[in-house]
């Protein structure tokens, strides 16, 4: 069974845009759309609107991520992936696109799906310093500490972090 959904009030910027909408009932994300055409040069990067503000509750959040479809087939990235709408962010939500595609251009027309909108529930918490935290399996080991892929060359590069964790553990 499908958990109540939660009710987040919306305004239309532009009086003539789609409401974000999920394309399928179990879709984690709702599609946003440009209300600007637009064309990117490679490289090149817009800050899109939407056309709708929101006024989530409080305890949530929203978030833009990215559409693998337009990731995959013209390299269009959000560079700030996942963007953060806030709850008490009243403004009209942009996306910040850019184009990664080393060649070709990409052309946005009004109304085009550019990017999706994830509501989530998240935690606020309170800070309490400490000289020192307490002990982990994983203690400091981060940034490729437990394997995987290489670097072109096959060694570490230029990863100073990685390099500076291995001589202290071979110490
Ligand atoms: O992709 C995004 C990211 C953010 N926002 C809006 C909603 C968010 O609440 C506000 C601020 O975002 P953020 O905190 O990421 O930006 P900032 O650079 O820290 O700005 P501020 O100083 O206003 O917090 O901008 C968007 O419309 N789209
Ligand atoms: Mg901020």
């Amino acid at each position: 069974m499908m958990p109540n959904p939660v009710d987040v009030l919306i305004r239309r910027v532009d009086p003539e845009v789609p409401l974000p909408a999920y394309a399928h009932p179990g879709d984690a994300g709702a599609d946003l759309v440009t209300c600007e055409a637009a064309e990117l040069a490679p490289g090149e990067r817009a800050v899109l609107p939407t056309g709708v503000s929101i006024a989530l509750p409080d305890g949530y959040a929203a978030f833009v991520h990215p559409r693998s479809g337009l990731a995959a087939r013209c390299g269009v990235a959000l560079v700030n992936a996942p963007g953060t709408v806030d709850a008490g962010y009243r403004g009209e939500i942009k996306v910040i696109v850019v184009n990664l595609d080393p060649r070709e251009s990409v052309r946005f027309d009004r109304f085009d799906r550019i990017a999706q909108l994830v509501v989530q529930q998240v935690e606020k918490v309170r800070f309490h310093e400490v000289a020192e935290l307490p002990g982990s399996a994983r203690a400091e080991g981060g940034f490729g500490s437990t394997g995987g892929h290489s670097v072109v060359d096959g060694s570490t590069g230029g990863n100073r972090y990685a390099s500076a964790v291995s001589d202290r553990e071979g110490q």
